[in-house]
């Protein structure tokens, strides 16, 4: 349920609110404009006061986010706060808007971003972060993709400060930080290893973690500890690692990072001289003087251009085998029995599950296409599919060569981790659901019947989108929570948007792609449908 059905969302004195477009775990954010002036477009971030608390944030808490960001809006590289204020329910907090989305959107698991646009990224984050520290005194405390957002030409905006210290007091004194708080993966290892740490420090590793994932598409380990293996590891060999994700670095890479990841904060390369490195000072073909990015769609073209969902007969043979063998199938099999609310099933407003009974049964899934590929469609269907041309969640779908896939991209908010298809959902959802099982996701049984019960109630006016909450365990054991929206587009367009609530946005799409793969029968890919 969202944070709107909870509680109404307050209305803002002369801003015309528009639509949801993002939800995280505490807040919703929509898009707004003046109502003098609807070409001023902004974000509003409602933060769900009563969900905070119940995570045992206090007001002080929720409010400090906002006050030490608002201390940093004059760096081109920090999402700037315009304003903000507080009602029963909510926070609002008027934003800069980020029109080219989540950056964690455009990484491709195992594979990562392009060298130049991870190159572009270090020195804008470096550039923002500098500035947290030199000018501002703050130090960050949650550097991770999830939190570095894009404006429509690509710069990177460094956004949701909960985490932010204020570590420099106005007199110039250093404040120590003692708490244990941050993203596992990106936290300083000196965080859990010493009851007193400079905060500042401790973004420079993060900001080390993070070219990691930008250059590769994997985190290095769940947890800076000795009991995890990839950590220990990485500590026994002082840094000198040649297997896995660490063998796709080329060795000004590996030079850098091993500079950055220093275990010893006392030794970690500072920002002044990251800032006299090559990598830092030599200047990127789409980018200023100033770093700004000058060339939005060469940038675009380079961002977007790794980001493939495979759907081949080779992959869709072993995926199969795997699934057969019951082995390699990295997502783990559920150790405890999950519990009602954690079945992926159909959610609606209107809908109190225990009235319903399922009297319809699904249970034959339909023919996938098989390792075939993918099944025929009528000639109008095809003129839908020339829309898409430009819209890369169908581009990836498709091999690198075609040219299309060069032209005319630009950066938006639309997810990714999505599929089009023209199918009805009486083939969409069978199939959804036995691609859920094979994933190791647990499903409700008969999505189809639940959506048919509803359907008969509701009608196709206030049906779609139909959305199956998802939640699960990924590769590592944590939780992933989310959900798979299908919304009726020009009919019989549907698209199916594999949306993440929480978890590791990498482990969301390495389950998209295993889902899409089990759906490729039925996934809409130009030039690949025509009969
Ligand atoms: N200024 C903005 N412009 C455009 N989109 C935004 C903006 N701020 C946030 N979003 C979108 O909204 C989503 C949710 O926002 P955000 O992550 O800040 O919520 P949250 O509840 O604080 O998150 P978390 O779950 O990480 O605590 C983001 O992933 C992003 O897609």
């Amino acid at each position: 349920m969202s944070f709107s059905q909870i509680s109404p969302i307050p209305e803002i004195k002369d801003v015309e609110l528009g639509s949801t477009i993002g939800n995280g775990a505490f807040a919703c954010v929509k898009s707004a404009c003046l109502k003098s002036d609807p070409s001023v477009v902004f974000a509003v971030k409602f933060v769900h006061i009563p969900t905070c608390k119940n995570t045992g944030l206090s007001e002080k808490d929720i409010t400090k986010e906002v006050v030490l960001q608002s201390r940093c809006s004059k760096n081109d590289n920090v999402l700037k706060v315009i304003d903000c204020n507080i009602s029963d329910d909510f926070m609002w907090i008027v934003l800069e808007m980020a029109d080219g989305g989540d950056l964690f959107d455009k990484i491709e698991p195992d594979v990562g971003v392009d060298s130049e646009v991870a190159q572009f990224y270090f020195q804008q984050l470096i550039r923002a972060v500098s500035y947290l520290h030199d000018e501002c005194g703050i130090a960050h405390r949650d550097i991770k993709p999830e939190n570095i957002l894009l404006d429509g030409n690509g710069n990177l905006k460094l956004a949701d400060f909960g985490l932010a210290y204020q570590y420099r007091r106005k007199d110039g004194s250093i404040r120590i930080s003692t708490d244990q708080r941050g993203s596992p993966p990106y936290m300083a290892p000196e965080i859990l290893h010493s009851n007193a740490y400079l905060a500042n420090i401790t973004d420079i590793w993060s900001i080390g973690i993070l070219l990691f994932v930008l250059l590769t598409g994997e985190i290095l380990w769940e947890l800076p500890v000795f009991d995890d293996e990839n950590f220990e590891n990485f500590i026994k060999n002082e840094g000198n690692i040649y297997t896995g994700p660490w063998t796709r670095l080329d060795f000004n890479h590996m030079n850098l990072l091993r500079k950055i990841l220093q275990p010893n904060p006392e030794k970690r390369v500072s920002l002044e001289t990251l800032k006299l490195h090559p990598w830092f000072t030599s200047q990127v073909r789409f980018a200023d003087e100033n770093g700004l990015c000058n060339n939005p769609s060469l940038l675009a073209r380079k961002l977007l251009s790794n980001l493939k969902v495979s759907l081949s007969d080779n992959d869709y043979f072993k995926f199969t085998q795997d699934v057969n063998m019951n082995e390699k199938i990295p997502y783990r099999l559920g150790s405890t029995q999950p519990i009602n609310n954690d079945l992926a099933q159909i959610q609606h407003d209107s809908l109190n599950v225990k009235n319903y009974s399922f009297t319809q049964q699904h249970s034959v899934v339909p023919d996938s296409g098989g390792p075939t590929g993918q099944r025929s469609y009528l000639k109008q269907d095809l003129d839908l599919t020339k829309k898409l041309l430009t819209d890369v969640a169908v581009l990836q779908f498709c091999d690198e060569r075609d040219p299309n896939f060069s032209s005319s991209l630009v950066l938006n908010k639309t997810n990714i981790t999505k599929f089009y298809t023209l199918e009805e959902m009486d083939i969409i959802l069978p199939l959804l659901e036995t691609a859920l099982q094979i994933v190791h996701v647990k499903v409700k049984p008969d999505l189809y019947g639940q959506f048919s019960t509803l359907f008969n109630t509701m009608g196709d006016e206030y049906m779609f989108p139909v959305t199956i909450g998802v939640k699960t365990e990924d590769r590592n054991g944590y939780v992933l929570t989310g959900s798979i929206i299908i919304a009726k587009l020009e009919d019989p367009l549907k698209s199916v948007d594999f949306e993440r609530r929480s978890g590791d946005p990498l482990e969301w799409r390495r389950l998209f792609k295993r889902i899409a793969l089990c759906c490729r029968g039925i996934i809409l890919v130009p030039g690949a449908n025509e009969t």
